[in-house]
């Protein structure tokens, strides 16, 4: 078995590139199996790493050393791989794949615990020939989340402050467009939304926990679509949505199913566990068990909580 650590200088607060190193020398002190840290040079070159690895045939992991869009690159480059599996050491600013396993969230800091870890076929996200694990969305939350990398380039502006800036921008703007949403063949009532999210994981935007029931690996999507409301209505119900309530918002949309077809009026920013994609369509869907996952030994994400059909 090999095992490559991918590391993203770039994920987190600092670069941790060094400690990273002398933390995996520490852990793999012993083993007799190849390894490798590579430190990515350039966004997208993670998942060409990963790729690259898999394409080899031998048995490999991948270790995603950063964040969200680490992992997203890891897992895009090893999707439809069987001998390749992946996993997140969390080095990231939102980390939030990782939060649906609660308690245990914090055992991935565990490598030794990793490099042993069972694996498991887990499902990802499919939006325009582009993969996501965790969520795609657009609207509201698309336009803040990725909106703020323009205030980051600004000089003195930290990351919360980006947030702030971007999410006063996007409500000056308008919080709702017309779209045109079809779930499963369904068409949506309605000819504008706030947001419309693909969920196989259960938290974004840094702990924001849209769908706390969906489940990686059961071949569905979650779907949850916020319909056009006025500015207050969002400032009133923001803080329930994150914490898991959507579905006590009876204004509030959630499917469970495989596909789901958004045209926008034009082009807008679609997000995919944090990175960006600009169209001005949308055809998700699932693709089941498309990638392994490992995890150490014993974790498991929470139980869904609500009853299934
Ligand atoms: N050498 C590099 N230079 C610039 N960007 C890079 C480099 N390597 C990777 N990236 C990019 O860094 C971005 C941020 O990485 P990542 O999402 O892992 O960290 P984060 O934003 O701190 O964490 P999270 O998404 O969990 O909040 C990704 O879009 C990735 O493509």
């Amino acid at each position: 078995m090999r095992h490559l650590f991918l590391i993203n200088p770039h994920a987190g607060k600092y670069d941790r590139t060094q400690e990273m190193r002398e933390k995996l020398r520490t852990a793999l002190a012993g083993r007799d199996e190849p390894w490798e840290a590579a430190v990515t040079q350039y966004p997208g070159h993670g998942a060409e790493l990963a790729r690259a690895a898999a394409e080899r045939g031998e048995p490999v992991r991948i270790y995603a050393c950063g964040g969200d869009g680490t992992l997203n690159e890891a897992v895009a480059g090893a999707a439809g791989f069987g001998n390749a599996a992946v996993t997140h050491y969390p080095m990231g600013s939102g980390n939030d794949f990782l939060r649906m396993f609660g308690p245990d969230a914090c055992r991935f800091y565990d490598l030794r615990a990793l490099l042993d870890a069972p694996q498991a076929p887990v499902d990802l996200i499919e939006c325009n020939g582009r993969l996501a694990l965790n969520v795609c969305s657009v609207g509201f939350d698309a336009r803040i989340g990725l909106g703020a990398a323009d205030f980051k380039k600004l000089p003195l502006v930290s990351g919360p402050l980006a947030y702030q800036l971007s999410a006063v921008r996007t409500i000056v703007q308008g919080i709702h467009r017309p779209y045109r949403v079809t779930i499963d063949g369904e068409r949506l009532p309605g000819e504008a939304f706030t947001l419309i999210c693909a969920c196989n994981g259960r938290y974004y935007g840094g702990g924001f926990n849209p769908c706390p029931d969906a489940v990686p690996d059961d071949g569905l999507l979650d779907f949850v679509v916020v319909p056009a409301v006025s500015r207050l209505t969002i400032l009133t119900l923001i803080g329930k949505y994150a914490k898991g309530g959507a579905g006590d918002i009876p204004r509030i949309l959630l499917r469970r199913g495989r596909e789901m077809h958004v045209a926008c009026e034009r082009a807008d920013r679609i997000n995919l566990d944090g990175e960006e994609l600009v169209d001005s369509e949308l055809s998700v869907r699932v693709s089941a068990k498309k990638v392994n996952f490992f995890f150490p030994e014993g974790t498991h994400w929470i139980p869904e909580k609500r009853v299934r059909n």
